[in-house]
């Protein structure tokens, strides 16, 4: 088991992936995608023709449901069986369902149960894992927890000029009713008790990720002396 283990959550468009990338890069950490789960079994029910809200079949189908991450920062790659769905699981198509799949709970539970298991084999030093409630159910004694957050209008901004094909009124909405939706489920827009809040509102993205790197020395050094 990784000996420091980084919990990173935020809202959509915070900059959870690109920045918990970065700093796992500059620490010689593994890093966790758990989104990439959740969007993985949306695209896995997509793909069997199963209604994304219909929750009994959903649940029916997670016996069959043979996912796989590498958390190698560098490369991130998200397979179901033998198909290599890394791309297709960022796709519209697969973002808009995949709140009804995260809000069943014992979907919730299943997932939970991979994410432990792969941080427990994760054979680096450190690992960071981000999502959404990894600071307070996935890993709630990790070493460094964190909130990354932004002002909606700087996430939808930041996530819209990724997103050129589709206009920023689309893109803006899509994230907004995303972060409705699972906001429901679970809380990520505010700190839990000893999370600490890394703002990147007024941050460019190297700047956010070397708060969050303080964040992390200052926290590890902190739990190493008890
Ligand atoms: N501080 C920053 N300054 C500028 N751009 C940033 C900053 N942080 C992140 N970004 C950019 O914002 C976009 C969204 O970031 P990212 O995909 O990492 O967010 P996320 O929280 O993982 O989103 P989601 O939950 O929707 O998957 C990316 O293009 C990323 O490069
Ligand atoms: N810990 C988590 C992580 C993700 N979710 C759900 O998955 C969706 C996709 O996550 P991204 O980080 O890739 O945007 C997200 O909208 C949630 O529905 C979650 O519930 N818990």
């Amino acid at each position: 088991m990784a000996d420091i283990i980084v919990a990173i959550d935020g809202p959509a468009g915070s900059g959870k992936s690109s920045v918990s990338k970065a700093a796992a890069r500059r620490l010689g950490f593994d890093y966790l995608d758990t989104g990439a789960a959740y969007r993985a079994l949306a695209w896995y029910v997509l793909d069997r023709g199963i209604a994304p809200d219909n929750s009994d079949a959903v649940l029916a189908s997670l016996g069959a449901f043979d996912y796989s991450i590498s958390i190698d920062p560098s490369e991130p790659v998200v397979m179901v069986g033998d198909a290599d769905v890394t791309d297709a699981i960022r796709e519209p198509r697969v973002s808009s369902v995949v709140s009804a799949i995260a809000r069943v709970p014992e979907v919730r539970t299943f997932v939970t149960g991979i994410f432990r298991s792969t941080i427990d084999a994760a054979p680096h030093p450190g690992i960071v894992v981000e999502g959404r409630d990894i600071t307070t159910v996935v890993a709630p004694d990790a070493d460094a927890r964190i909130l990354l957050t932004a002002a909606e209008e700087v996430r939808m901004a930041r996530r819209s000029a990724e997103l050129t094909t589709e206009s920023a009124a689309d893109v803006g909405e899509q994230l907004r009713s995303r972060d409705r939706a699972d906001s429901r489920v679970v809380d990520f827009l505010t700190a839990a008790d000893g999370v600490v809040t890394v703002d990147s509102t007024h941050l460019d993205f190297d700047q956010t990720v070397d708060a969050v790197l303080e964040v992390i020395a200052r926290e590890t050094t902190r739990t190493s002396h008890g």
